[in-house]
């Protein structure tokens, strides 16, 4: 017989409360840092469990895409001399120590998580499968993928629209330190005005930086809704999921 993966479950009896039910939340690895210059700070780990608890309390099922960007980036390693594919590779390993953080902190809050990796890492994370990754969701934990995509030269903004779409997402929820998409990069700009909704192509010919093109046409061609907000407002995301006007829609 073929397995369910999809069935009702507990957790999503109290869904109803929430615009989506499940929803795939990318968080950047720099926002990790905090008020440190490198690493991670536990302080804001666990202000963000906090937020992904309330999220699951109202029965949303939560996919999280972590970054490296606090730990290592390809590009940068390469700027400096290392071959890219390496550089890369220890990016993708950034995003699964950012992941296991995480998953520490949301059992810390008694949020019930697992962690898959796109680069088999035997004894430590589980590898990903899609198809045990839904049956996770579904029965209330959170499923934290790190490792990206697991190839070099795409970034954690590429695997959170790959995985949302995966896992059937609602909607890919893409935290960062700006409350919204601009015209242009608000923190060199202070004078850039703030979109509400935009399409993909609007975010495609106007090159619009806050998430990277290959992740855009991903979503577009795919029609996932992607909602890029402020993490660092307190109570921000649980409005987003519940239908509030939080940062900017692009559909
Ligand atoms: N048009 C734009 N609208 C909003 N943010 C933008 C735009 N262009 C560039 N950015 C920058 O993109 C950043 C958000 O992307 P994010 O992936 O969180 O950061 P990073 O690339 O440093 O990890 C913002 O901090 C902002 O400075
Ligand atoms: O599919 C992927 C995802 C990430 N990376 C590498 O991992 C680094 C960390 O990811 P990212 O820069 O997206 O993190 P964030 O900006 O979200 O903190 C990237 O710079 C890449 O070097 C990669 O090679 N392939």
């Amino acid at each position: 017989m073929p397995e369910v993966i999809d069935r009702p479950s507990k957790p999503n009896e109290r869904s109803d409360k929430s615009k989506y039910k499940r929803i795939l939340l990318k968080l950047s690895g720099e926002a990790l840092t905090g008020e440190q210059d490198f690493g991670i700070d536990p302080k804001v780990l666990d202000r963000m469990a906090l937020e992904i608890g309330q999220l699951v309390g109202i029965g949303v099922q939560v996919g999280i895409v972590i970054g490296g960007g606090n730990l290592f980036r390809g590009a940068a390693l390469h700027a400096a001399g290392m071959e890219r594919v390496t550089g890369d590779h220890m990016g993708m390993l950034a995003t699964v120590m950012n992941a296991l953080a995480m998953r520490d902190a949301l059992e810390r809050s008694n949020i019930r998580s697992r962690v898959m990796s796109a680069i088999p890492m035997s004894g430590v994370v589980e590898h990903y499968d899609r198809r045990t990754a839904i049956r996770y969701l579904t029965s209330g934990d959170v499923v934290i993928f790190s490792a990206g995509t697991g190839n070099p030269f795409f970034t954690t903004d590429s695997a959170a629209c790959l995985r949302g779409i995966e896992i059937d997402a609602n909607v890919v929820v893409k935290a960062t330190k700006v409350d919204g998409v601009y015209d242009k990069d608000p923190v060199k700009h202070p004078e850039a005005v703030k979109y509400e909704r935009l399409s993909y192509d609007d975010v495609l010919d106007q090159k619009l930086g806050v998430m990277d093109l290959t992740a855009i046409c991903l979503v577009r061609d795919h029609d996932m809704p992607v909602r890029v907000f402020d993490m660092t407002k307190p109570g921000a995301l649980l409005n987003l999921v519940v239908g509030g006007r939080e940062g900017t829609l692009i559909d």
